[in-house]
């Protein structure tokens, strides 16, 4: 089983919290994510595929295989690393699910079947968790309802669906409102200790334009 972590360059990532964090602030947070996934993954091999030679160079010094992304966009990259890999089996998680913990992936793992994917939704339609058996027994549709597409496509090729719902799993962080749900759940992450340290402060609201005011 190889864990493969999708991650786009660092100088355009998390485009939706631009308006709140500096691009250099946008990059530890990406840093901080993807040592929460991987800290969930490790006893997994975990390769990481990016354009970027920062985040490739930062992911061998934790441990991660390196792979040098060739194509355009996000289904590419991943289609590029189940390609390039040996083992039968591949795991796809987005750097951005920090709340992602071990017990997840040994739950997941133990779902995993022959002719099957193991699938987690996202808040809002993404694929935050794809465990595909074997390594192409679907192709990757991320990108807008992914969770839907994956899922008719696992129909269509008569292949089986194990939905894996997780209220952490749910979780990516792509918007400041995101940032929020860190602070109620993430205590003792790389990524929450990261916003803390930046001053970060959320406090509830009561509104149709969203659940936290967040402040810095
Ligand atoms: N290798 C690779 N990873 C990608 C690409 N596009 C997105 N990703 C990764 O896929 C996951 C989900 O990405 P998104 O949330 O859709 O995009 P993002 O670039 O992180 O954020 P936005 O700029 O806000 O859309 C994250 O781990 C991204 O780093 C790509 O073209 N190549
Ligand atoms: C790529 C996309 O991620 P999101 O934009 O929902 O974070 C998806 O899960 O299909």
């Amino acid at each position: 089983m190889m864990a493969v972590i999708p991650v786009s360059p660092l100088n355009s990532a998390k485009s939706r919290l631009s308006e709140f964090l500096t691009g250099e602030e946008r990059k530890l947070l990406l840093m901080n994510m993807v040592m929460d996934v991987y800290g969930a993954l490790e006893d997994l091999d975990v390769c990481l595929i990016s354009k970027d030679d920062e985040i490739l160079n930062f992911s061998k010094e934790l441990g991660i295989i390196p792979l040098k992304e060739e194509g355009k966009g996000l289904n590419n990259a991943i289609k590029q690393a189940i390609e390039s890999v040996e083992d039968e089996e591949v795991m796809v998680t987005p750097a951005d699910v920090p709340l992602i913990k071990k017990y997840h992936i040994k739950e997941v793992l133990s779902k995993s079947k022959r002719n099957a994917i193991v699938i987690s939704p996202s808040r809002g339609g993404g694929t935050n968790l794809l465990l595909l058996n074997p390594k192409d027994v679907i192709e990757p549709r991320y990108e807008g309802f992914s969770f839907l597409k994956h899922i008719d496509e696992a129909k269509k090729r008569n292949v089986e669906v194990i939905i894996y719902d997780s209220f952490l799993i749910s979780i990516d962080i792509n918007t400041p409102e995101d940032l929020g749900e860190v602070f109620i759940h993430g205590e003792g992450t790389n990524t929450y200790n990261y916003l803390k340290s930046l001053g970060i402060k959320i406090l509830p609201k009561h509104s149709s334009a969203g659940r936290f005011v967040i402040k810095r």
